[in-house]
């Protein structure tokens, strides 16, 4: 470790965080931080509340973990302790010293920055959008070490928008890898981190050390490749490196914000190893997804002390945060936090404020039934008093009035009877339209980007 101060530490891991973080979240969450002590390779940092806590632990793990990878100092733990509260004594420093009293501690088989503890496949909730991504993610675990299954999985190429799951998904894969068979080697990339590393090692005319280190893992985790567009010589690395480790039969994964032939300046034979084995996209999530990711999230450790927060706010903060899980994630941390603040239980006037202070917008007003019906029937080119009428059952009418009940439910959570009544039709066939929308999104990638694209283009 390069430094035993804790100041010294401290003041790395704050410079990385403020090159990643915007201003104000750097003076929101990090400059009130203050570094207490290093025991056993932990860094101790105060925090002022417990909401803080939970804000940094749930909302800025990625940009921890970079920032102590940049600083050459992805070994070292961070725990965050609140002001005020009696400290309690890491879980590594008990786990070393039961070591010590049985001998010298084993090489820890993998590296997964520690604040990715959360990301394991039982904690991701698997929605329309993320089916195939998840159903492969499984299929890579299950398979391992069995004899070659007619679909090759290597390497699983995950893609899809911030926010998504990705990293996810990939670190939960190497967690189940190492549950099956906990000696396997597995190694998790960030490619901005490996570059760093890579320009240390050319200014010191040795990168081969480095190549043969990665080349010697049973599993490679390779996240966020969309960066490599500008990076020759990292490419060039990583190129040897997979292509040693494709040779050898080892898995690997890779994620990136699109899928391999949209990556600009990245050179084809790279792209080529990229496409050679399963490539799942990340859609996403739907209304109900987003629920059940809340709901899931609630059951974490963290949020043990948290008061119950109600239906109808959890109803709210899943209507807001439609695009990334990280922003509806940090829109229920921001809930938490605001109604600790203020002193009050989690409630619909707690969630507004916290909406305007995230997004600086007046709560929007409820979309209209009504737009969501026209601007269907505009899309499938039919007429909107077609859609509305009851009679009409001809086969180009009926799939459009099934998406736009399904919307109708998506975007407003408009009750069933509710959207029984705007097409004069009993809620039990509402119910089943909107089941049979759902079954054919996950059957149908093409319909699903369909109507994941209407109704993007309805907020
Ligand atoms: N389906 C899901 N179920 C549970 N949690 C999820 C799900 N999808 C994402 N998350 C959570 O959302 C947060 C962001 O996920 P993650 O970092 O994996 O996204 P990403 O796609 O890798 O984003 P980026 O491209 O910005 O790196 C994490 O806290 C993760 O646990």
């Amino acid at each position: 470790m390069p430094s035993a101060d804790p100041t010294t530490l401290w003041d790395t891991i704050r410079q990385g965080l403020s090159k990643q973080l915007p201003e104000a979240s750097f003076r929101e969450w990090v400059a009130p931080c203050e570094p207490l002590r290093v025991k056993d390779g932990v860094l101790w940092i105060q925090v002022p509340s417990a909401a803080a806590k939970l804000w940094i632990e749930q909302q800025l793990p990625e940009e921890f973990s970079d920032a102590l990878a940049q600083g050459g100092l992805a070994d070292l733990r961070l725990e965050f302790h609140v002001n005020g509260t009696p400290a309690v004594l890491p879980k590594v420093a008990s786990k070393k010293a039961a070591h010590t009293a049985s001998g010298p501690a084993p090489e820890p088989p993998a590296s997964f920055p520690h604040l990715f503890n959360r990301y394991t496949l039982d904690r991701f909730v698997v929605g329309p959008g993320s089916q195939l991504a998840f159903a492969a993610a499984k299929a890579v675990v299950d398979s391992y070490g069995k004899a070659a299954t007619p679909l090759s999985m290597n390497p699983l190429f995950i893609y899809g928008g911030a926010g998504l799951g990705k990293t996810h998904l990939m670190v939960g894969i190497g967690k189940g890898l190492l549950e099956r068979d906990p000696k396997l080697r597995v190694v998790y990339l960030k490619v901005d981190n490996f570059f760093n590393e890579l320009t240390v090692a050319i200014r010191a005319k040795n990168t081969e050390p480095m190549r043969k280190k990665y080349q010697q893992n049973d599993v490679l985790l390779l996240d966020d490749v969309q960066t490599l567009g500008k990076m020759e010589r990292t490419q060039e690395e990583i190129f040897h490196i997979l292509e040693h480790l494709l040779q050898h039969g080892k898995q690997i994964v890779i994620t990136s914000d699109k899928p391999p032939q949209r990556l600009e300046g990245c050179h084809e034979r790279l792209i080529t190893r990229f496409k050679w084995g399963l490539t799942a996209d990340i859609q996403p999530p739907d209304f109900e997804t987003r629920i059940a990711i809340l709901k899931k999230k609630l059951e974490d450790v963290d949020f043990r002390h948290v008061p119950p927060i109600p239906e109808d706010v959890l109803t709210f903060i899943a209507h807001k945060a439609k695009g990334s899980v990280r922003d509806l994630e940090g829109f229920l941390t921001r809930v938490i936090f605001q109604a600790s603040l203020i002193g009050v239980p989690p409630s619909l006037e707690v969630a507004h404020a916290a909406f305007q202070g995230q997004s600086g917008e007046e709560p929007t007003a409820p979309i209209h039934p009504d737009r969501i019906y026209r601007m269907t029937a505009e899309t499938f080119n039919v007429s909107f008093v077609d859609l509305m009428k009851k009679r009409s059952r001809q086969q180009a009418i009926l799939l459009p009035r099934q998406v736009a009940m399904y919307l109708a439910r998506e975007i407003s959570s408009l009750p069933f009877a509710d959207i029984g009544r705007s097409f004069n039709m009993h809620h039990s066939t509402v119910m089943n339209a909107i089941d049979s929308v759902r079954d054919r999104m996950k059957r149908d990638p093409e319909f699903h980007r369909m109507v994941q694209a209407l109704l993007n283009s309805i907020h």
